[in-house]
C-alpha cells in the first residue's frame, strides 16, 4: 500500500493506495497538532510501503512524521516547492517559499488541463494560475471561511458554512448574527474568486479551466460563476505526478481526477468584468 498524507494547517488528510490496482482503500483526517503519533485513526503502517507528504505544517511537525515513518516505511517521499517540476515554471521569486500544497495542486492542474486556474479552499483559500505554457504566476491567499469566522470573534457555533443551505439562500441578507456572518463571509470568498479569476484571465488574454478543491470546495463551488470542477484528490494528484509509483501512475493518470471543465470565452469574461465594474 501506499500512504499519501496532506497535512494542511486544520486537518491532516491521509489516504491508502493500492500499490498494485491504483484503487484508493481507504482514507481519513486528524486535526492538525503539534504531536503527531499514529494512533486509532492513523492507518496501520504494517501494511505500507512507501509514504508521500504534502505538508504545510510547522517544520518540527513535518521532521516528527517524518522520522516516525522512516523507522516503519522502507519509501518516504516528503514533496517541496522548487523551481521547475513537471513543465510548470514556479512564478515565485522565491520558489520554495510557495505552500507546497499551492505548488501540488498547480502541477495537477496542469498535468491534467494545461493551464489552470488552482483554488484551494482549506484554512486559507488559495487561488493560483498557470498558463498553457506552464509558467506558475503565482497567486492569490485569503483567509478561508472558517478562518475569517474566526476573525470576527463571534463564537459561531458551525465550524464550517452548513453544507446543507443552498448557494442561493447565502447569497440573500442575513436577518440574525449567525446568517449575517455565514452569508458575508461566503459572499467575500466566492466573489474574490470571480473577480481574481476574471482578472487575470483579461489580463493574460486566455481563459482558464478553473479546479477547486479543499475541504470547503464543495460549498464553495455552489457560488462561483466560473465553469469549474470539484477535485477533492488534487494535492493528491500532485503528489502521484511527482512521486509516480503505480501502473497507472507512471501512465500519467492521477486519481478521481475530473472531467477538464470547458472555459468560456475570454470576451464573455471580458464582457462581465466590463459589465460588473460599471455598477
Ligand atoms: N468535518 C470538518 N472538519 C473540519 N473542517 C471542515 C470540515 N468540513 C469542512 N471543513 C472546512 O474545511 C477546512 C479545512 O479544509 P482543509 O482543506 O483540510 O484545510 P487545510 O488543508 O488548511 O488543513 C476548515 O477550515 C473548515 O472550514
Ligand atoms: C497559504 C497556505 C497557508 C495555505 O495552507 P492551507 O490552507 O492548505 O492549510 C500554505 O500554502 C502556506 O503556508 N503557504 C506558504 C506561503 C505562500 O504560499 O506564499
Ligand atoms: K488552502
Amino acid at each position: 500500500m501506499i500512504l499519501d498524507l496532506d497535512i494542511g494547517n486544520t486537518l491532516s488528510k491521509w489516504r491508502l493506495k493500492d500499490a498494485e490496482s491504483s484503487e484508493i482503500r481507504s482514507r481519513g483526517a486528524v486535526w492538525t497538532r503539534e504531536e503527531w503519533r499514529p494512533g486509532a485513526d492513523i492507518p496501520d503502517l504494517d501494511v505500507v510501503e512507501a509514504v508521500r507528504i504534502s505538508s504545510v505544517a510547522r517544520a518540527a511537525v513535518l521532521e516528527e512524521t517524518v522520522a516516525l515513518l522512516r523507522r516503519r516505511v522502507r519509501h518516504v517521499h516528503v514533496a517541496h516547492s522548487t523551481h521547475e517540476a513537471l513543465g510548470v515554471v514556479n512564478g515565485y521569486e522565491e520558489p520554495g517559499r510557495l505552500g507546497v500544497d499551492r505548488w501540488m495542486g498547480a502541477l495537477a492542474g496542469y498535468q491534467l488541463a494545461g493551464g489552470c486556474c488552482a483554488v484551494d479552499c482549506g484554512s486559507a483559500i488559495t487561488i493560483d494560475f498557470v498558463l498553457p505554457g506552464g509558467q506558475h504566476l503565482g497567486g492569490f491567499i485569503i483567509p478561508g471561511l472558517r478562518l475569517m469566522k474566526e476573525s470576527l470573534k463571534l463564537g459561531t457555533r458551525n465550524v464550517a458554512i452548513d453544507p446543507e443551505s443552498e448557494a442561493d439562500e447565502l447569497l440573500e441578507p442575513g436577518r440574525r448574527t449567525v446568517d449575517a456572518v455565514n452569508h458575508g463571509i461566503y459572499m467575500a470568498a466566492v466573489s474574490a474568486i470571480n473577480r481574481i479569476y476574471s482578472e487575470v484571465c483579461d489580463q493574460e488574454g486566455v481563459a482558464l479551466p478553473m479546479l477547486l478543491t479543499g475541504g470547503d470546495a464543495r460549498v464553495v463551488s455552489r457560488g462561483v460563476q466560473v465553469p469549474h470542477a470539484v477535485w477533492p484528490d488534487m494535492v493528491y494528484g500532485g503528489l502521484e505526478a511527482c512521486f509516480p509509483m503505480t501502473f497507472a501512475e507512471r501512465a500519467g493518470k492521477m486519481s478521481g481526477a475530473p472531467r477538464v471543465p470547458e472555459p468560456v470565452a475570454l470576451e464573455k469574461i471580458r464582457a462581465a468584468l466590463a459589465f460588473s465594474m460599471l455598477l
